[in-house]
């Protein structure tokens, strides 16, 4: 099966110091796909070329066999690389749907329609009720985001990137600050997400990470050292040494 997003090379170098280095990934549709590292080794670098905040010094991105290395963000927003950020993104004085009917107008602005009140443009509006249903968010679609709990902002800010309808979903540590059972939410709505999208997560809370993911990328120093199924890398020894330590 030829991957959704295939990253071939990938470097990114800042002065002297080569923060990815020549990283190869792929992910495809149905897969969770974890990447996990100690702090510095790289995640967060990997995603930003992924997503196009920062370019990358060498290699290639394709996305379903297009190279969209040198693409600007917005433009890979629209062709289906969606992201979620570390810090919580959303605006907390608006609604939770207009949060995502904001999110869906900037993933694909109509500027023939700048007659239009923009709280009246149809299609923004039913991504965002499709985004607010999918994220199981839409009973609180009138609540102000900024009274929400904190695991509820956090689905809020997937259901913004849904809202843009990716085909790549981009998580930049979802699960940080939650408690169990708002874990346990987030758990199910990726598991009910990956059947439709490629993801690509970036996680510290590794019993979370060794549960949902299909698949586990170990980056230490910028560089991958194993890639595989949740058991060869809890197997794996490198791995063991270099991160997980032996009491996993
Ligand atoms: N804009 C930048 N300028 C210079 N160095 C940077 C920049 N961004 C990241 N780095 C360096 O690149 C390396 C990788 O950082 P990165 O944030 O990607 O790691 P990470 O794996 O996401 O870490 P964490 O788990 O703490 O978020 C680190 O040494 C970091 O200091």
């Amino acid at each position: 099966m030829s991957a959704l997003l295939a990253v071939e090379k990938l470097t990114r170098r800042f002065g002297g110091l080569i923060a990815v280095n020549t990283v190869n990934i792929d992910l495809h549709r149905g897969e969770v796909h974890a990447v996990i590292g100690t702090n510095g080794a790289g995640k967060s670098t990997l995603i930003n070329m992924l997503s196009g905040e920062i370019a990358a010094s060498e290699g290639h991105i394709t996305l379903e066999g297009e190279d969209i290395t040198t693409r600007a963000q917005s433009r890979r927003a629209r062709d289906g690389v969606g992201r979620s950020y570390q810090r919580t993104t959303i605006f907390p004085e608006f609604s939770v749907h207009e949060n995502c009917r904001l999110s869906a107008q900037a993933a694909s602005p109509r500027p023939w329609a700048i007659w239009e009140a923009s709280t009246r443009c149809a299609a923004s509006n039913a991504a965002a009720d499709e985004a607010l249903a999918a994220a199981g968010l839409a009973t609180d679609a009138q609540r102000i985001a900024g009274t929400l709990s904190h695991g509820a902002k956090r689905q809020l800010e997937v259901a913004m990137c849904l809202a843009t309808r990716p085909r790549v979903l981009l998580l930049d540590e979802p699960l940080a600050g939650m408690g169990a059972e708002e874990t346990e939410r987030m758990l199910a709505l990726l598991t009910q997400l990956k059947s439709s999208h490629a993801i690509l997560l970036v996680e510290h809370d590794m019993d979370a990470v060794f549960r949902i993911a299909d698949r586990i990328t170990v980056m230490v120093n910028g560089a991958v050292i194993a890639t595989g199924d949740p058991d060869a890398i809890r197997n794996n020894a490198e791995v063991r040494t270099a991160y997980l330590g032996e009491d996993h």
